[in-house]
């Protein structure tokens, strides 16, 4: 379990920011633990916001909800940089669904990090294609914190890292949940892949 780092407040010392990614397949708890740090800050009388993209809309147009109907009160921002101001005086912010960010939400993470705030975010490392998800693996890169959370294959019972989509859709951004993905295991995500493109070679298919 991740132990949150202390935040010492009234020391007289700077307040020392810093970058936390959970990232994982769909399915695999994200939403969760980002809920989970987030209330644990709040119990903590820290000052929270929690941001998500415009575009995510698929449970509600406001709240963060987890697969499992969790949920928090969350601001949606059409473009990063609104967090800059957003965010102001806040102690932590978290952001879910990172992915749908471009790359200049790497940028803003750094600058509140910078400012002292605590960065927690949350988003997908891969596409149903199995490759790297916009913004995701540069915030990695830099962040001090990654947890890689992981959900459970629907097909066999190992752990997935893969979200697998059920319909025939190439379009890189496509909402939903279990109407149009699956959590998958690597082995069950590559059977997949084959189903769908036999016209594949083996090894192009190992690839994604
Ligand atoms: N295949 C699966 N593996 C694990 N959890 C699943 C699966 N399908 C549904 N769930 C539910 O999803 C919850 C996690 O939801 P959530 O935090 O929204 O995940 P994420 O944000 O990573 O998509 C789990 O606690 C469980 O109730
Ligand atoms: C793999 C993949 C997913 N999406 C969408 C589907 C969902 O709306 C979100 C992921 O939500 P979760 O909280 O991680 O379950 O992203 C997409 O648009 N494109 C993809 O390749
Ligand atoms: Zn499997």
């Amino acid at each position: 379990m991740f132990i949150e780092p202390r935040v010492i407040t009234g020391s007289g010392i700077a307040r020392r920011g810093w970058i936390e990614v959970v990232c994982g397949s769909m399915f695999s708890g994200k939403t969760e633990e980002l809920i989970r740090r987030l209330n644990r800050a709040k119990i903590a009388r820290q000052r929270v916001e929690i941001f998500k993209p415009a575009l995510d809309t698929r449970y509600h147009a406001e709240d963060v909800v987890s697969h499992n109907q969790n949920s928090i009160r969350s601001t949606p921002v059409p473009v990063a940089q609104e967090m800059l101001l957003l965010a102001a005086g806040c102690d932590v912010i978290g952001v879910d669904e990172a992915q749908f960010f471009d790359e200049s939400l790497v940028e803003v993470c750094v600058q509140l990090a910078n400012r002292g705030t605590r960065v927690i975010v949350a988003g997908l490392d891969m596409d149903f294609q199995g490759q790297p998800f916009g913004p995701m693996p540069a915030l990695m890169a830099v962040a001090e914190f990654v947890t890689k959370v992981h959900a459970i294959c629907v097909c066999c019972g190992e752990l997935a890292t893969y979200s697998f989509r059920v319909t025939a859709s190439e379009d890189k951004i496509l909402l939903g949940e279990t109407d149009a993905y699956e959590a998958r295991c690597r082995v069950c995500f590559q059977e997949g892949m084959k189903e769908k493109h036999p016209e594949s070679t083996a090894e192009k298919v190992a690839r994604t």
